[in-house]
């Protein structure tokens, strides 16, 4: 049996994030590898590479289409588009996994090949178990249901949102990953027992690029805390659950800046910064 599970609670949050220090340079900082987007979704490329910024990572690499490079340097010039040293990856979000061409093929290989912690999103989740690295991977119900499928449990779409803490366990035992699924309370569970959910504050969250901005959040925590994840893989957990902690109470705050009103994905990666700004004040 796993522990009960636990909601996460922003002094929780509070002892993941960390300000640079005075030796710190860009590189010590960390630096997180993206490989996201497609030219059929070019949008979920900006959201993450975005959100990953404002969370306060030392740099993005971002490896990606020219058009959709392009996209990214528009919104976010910061980013690095040449290959290099990462600490992580976000691999993924905006991907089509029935479309992935030669080039991105050997992308993906040579990034899973670096043993470097992983988030595995989206049109990369048909990945994990290829590779060896610490692994967080975040679907959504629908997303979780196929990927078990294909891995030979037989589950429903239906049978993940009745039970998403269940099959969230589930499949970090069955995957041998951590699990962070997706919805109004997301569940976040790990191998070895670990469980934590958060719970939304505000159900303007679901909406289109949402879940590409948590991706970048996430990456940006586990890039800058890759010295303790070389140290100790299960803090990846910990980190999932800030990140989706981060991601709810930026949501939160960027609707009660419009009174309560409706909130868009880049919205929420706008409010990120102040939400770390927060934490690191407790
Ligand atoms: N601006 C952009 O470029 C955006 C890109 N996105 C990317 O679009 C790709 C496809 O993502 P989608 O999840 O939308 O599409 P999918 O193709 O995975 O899912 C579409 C189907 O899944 C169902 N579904 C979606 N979310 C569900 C949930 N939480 N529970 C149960 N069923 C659900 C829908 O009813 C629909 O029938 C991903 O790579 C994603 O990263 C999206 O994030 C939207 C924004
Ligand atoms: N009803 C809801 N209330 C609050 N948050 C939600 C709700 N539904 C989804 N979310 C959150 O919104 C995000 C949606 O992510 P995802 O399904 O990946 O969408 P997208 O692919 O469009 O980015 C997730 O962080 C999820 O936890």
């Amino acid at each position: 049996m796993g522990e009960p599970w636990q909601e996460w609670t922003v002094d929780d949050a509070a002892g993941w994030v960390r300000a640079p220090h005075a030796g710190d340079d860009k590189y010590s900082r960390g630096v997180l590898g993206m490989i996201t987007g497609s030219p059929d979704y070019p949008g979920a490329a900006v959201l993450g590479v975005d959100a990953a910024t404002r969370t306060g990572v030392g740099m993005v690499r971002y490896i990606g289409p020219r058009g959709v490079r392009a996209a990214v340097l528009l919104r976010r010039p910061e980013t690095v588009t040449v290959s290099g040293r990462v600490q992580a990856w976000l691999i993924g979000s905006g991907i089509d996994p029935g479309r992935r061409s030669f080039m991105l093929q050997g992308d993906l290989q040579h990034a899973l090949a670096s043993r470097v912690p992983v988030v595995l999103d989206a049109g990369a989740l048909d990945l994990v178990g290829t590779h060896t690295a610490p692994t967080v991977i975040t679907p959504h119900a629908r997303e979780l249901a196929n990927l078990l499928v294909t891995r030979e449990v037989e589950v429903t779409v239906a049978e993940v949102r009745a039970d998403p803490g269940g099959w969230a366990d589930r499949a970090a035992r069955e995957l041998g990953v951590a699990v962070l699924l997706k919805g109004a309370v997301t569940h976040i569970a790990d191998p070895d027992g670990d469980r934590y959910t958060v719970t939304a504050d505000t159900h303007w969250l679901a909406s289109a690029g949402t879940g590409d901005v948590l991706g970048g959040i996430l990456g940006a925590l586990v890039a800058t805390h890759h010295e303790e994840l070389a140290l100790n893989a299960e803090v990846l957990t910990r980190l999932a659950a800030t990140a989706a902690w981060i991601h709810s109470e930026a949501a939160r705050r960027a609707s009660a800046a419009v009174d309560g009103g409706p909130v868009a994905a880049l919205d929420i990666a706008e409010a990120v910064p102040q939400v770390i700004g927060g934490l690191l004040q407790r």
